[in-house]
């Protein structure tokens, strides 16, 4: 194993094992206060755990036992970079320094490092703008840049924390299309929300729950056949959150949208998921809504005979997805075939409809 590490943490009640291999990238999913940053944390020395041990390349970078630290290596002596949802580049240094920074505390000279930075600059897409301060560039460009100044420095293990949890939806495909060339064949732990960056960027999930490890896998596996309560809602699903509306006997979104669909309890799993309905919650209660992309049709005006849950939307990108083409509009996606595509001939910017029935929507409380 590249990264080894088992770590218990009392204080937020985590106790984890994770391994990962040499040239894997392994996505932590799991929902707030999972206990995936703390992980992050612990593997690059940002916090010492009650007990436990972290190693890379068999190389002991933290061992404590009972509170006593038997070996503590500081972060900058770990080869391990860590990259947060914030760039949080070096505001007085160009961006090309901000990259060659790396290379030159690994003692290379002024003139490698700066070659060095220019070929990251390429290799991100950003030539023209190495002159530039962070401040005169988008958060997109920032978080390019991060990611270049992280791998220059050549670290052992490399963790993204949430890398596109600050970014608009429009530049993430830029960065994920990026972090997939770049991430092939490094060892790499991403802790994120988003499935698509777990499907897309990692070779096995490890899903993380009240500090535990529920569930792991390799991705596909997981994501197809979720055994966790967490990994069910999220796999290849459209979620979308709101409140309980009683009124409507359906989930009211914070766009106002209302969406009708079968009720689960709890959702203590897929075993669970598929018993009948139980209570119905209380007003006001938050909720999400879990429907799959290859059950939304698409329309270019509001369909006829008005299915209960159909939305105007705005579609901001079209990718392939297996044989089939995935809509993104926003955070909402449809699977529709090739010919359904061009028969609509969709682009960017288009205004559609989403269609989805409601016995395809699966409602859990929050
Ligand atoms: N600075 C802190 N001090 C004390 N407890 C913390 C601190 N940060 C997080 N915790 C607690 O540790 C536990 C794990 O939180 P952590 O931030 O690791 O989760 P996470 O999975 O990264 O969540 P998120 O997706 O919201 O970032 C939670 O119970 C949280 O409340």
């Amino acid at each position: 194993m590249s990264l080894s590490l088992s770590a218990h943490l009392p204080e937020r009640d985590v106790q984890v094992d994770l391994e990962v291999a040499d040239g894997e990238t392994v996505a932590l999913l799991g929902p707030n206060g999972a206990g995936k940053s703390t992980l992050l944390a612990i593997a690059a020395g940002l916090l010492r755990p009650q007990d436990g041990r972290v190693t890379l390349h068999d190389r002991t970078l933290t061992h404590v036992e009972g509170g006593r630290t038997h070996t503590w290596v500081p972060p900058h002596a770990r080869q391990v970079a860590l990259l947060a949802q914030d760039p949080l580049l070096f505001p007085h240094l160009s961006v090309r320094h901000n990259i060659a920074f790396g290379p030159r505390s690994r003692g290379a000279s002024r003139r490698t490092a700066a070659l060095e930075a220019d070929c990251w600059l390429d290799r991100i897409g950003l030539p023209d703008l190495g002159e530039r301060r962070p401040s005169a560039v988008s958060g997109g460009q920032a978080q390019r840049v991060a990611v270049a100044r992280a791998l220059a420095a050549e670290p052992r293990l490399l963790l993204l924390d949430e890398p596109m949890a600050a970014l608009d939806v429009d530049v993430t495909p830029a960065l994920r299309h990026l972090l997939r060339e770049v991430l092939a064949d490094r060892t790499v732990v991403i802790a994120t929300h988003d499935v698509l960056d777990a499907l897309l960027l990692a070779d096995r999930v490890v899903v993380l729950d009240c500090g535990r490890v529920v569930e792991h896998g390799p991705t596909r596996e997981v994501l197809s056949r979720p055994r966790s309560a967490f990994a069910a809602r999220i796999a290849g699903l459209n979620i979308t959150s709101g409140t309980w509306s009683a009124d409507d006997d359906a989930v009211r979104t914070t766009t106002g949208d209302l969406v009708h669909g079968r009720l689960h309890d709890d959702g203590g799993g897929a075993e669970r998921a598929d018993r009948a309905d139980r209570g119905v919650p209380v007003a006001g209660t938050p909720m999400v809504a879990a429907f799959r992309p290859a059950t939304v049709s698409v329309f270019p005006a509001r369909a006829t005979g008005s299915p209960r849950n159909s939305w105007p939307v705005t579609v901001t990108a079209l990718e392939p997805q297996g044989d089939l083409v995935r809509v993104r509009a926003g955070r909402l996606s449809a699977d529709i075939t090739p010919q359904a595509a061009a028969d609509l001939a969709i682009t960017p910017g288009d205004e559609v409809w989403f269609t989805v029935k409601a016995t395809e929507v699966d409602l859990y409380p929050a």
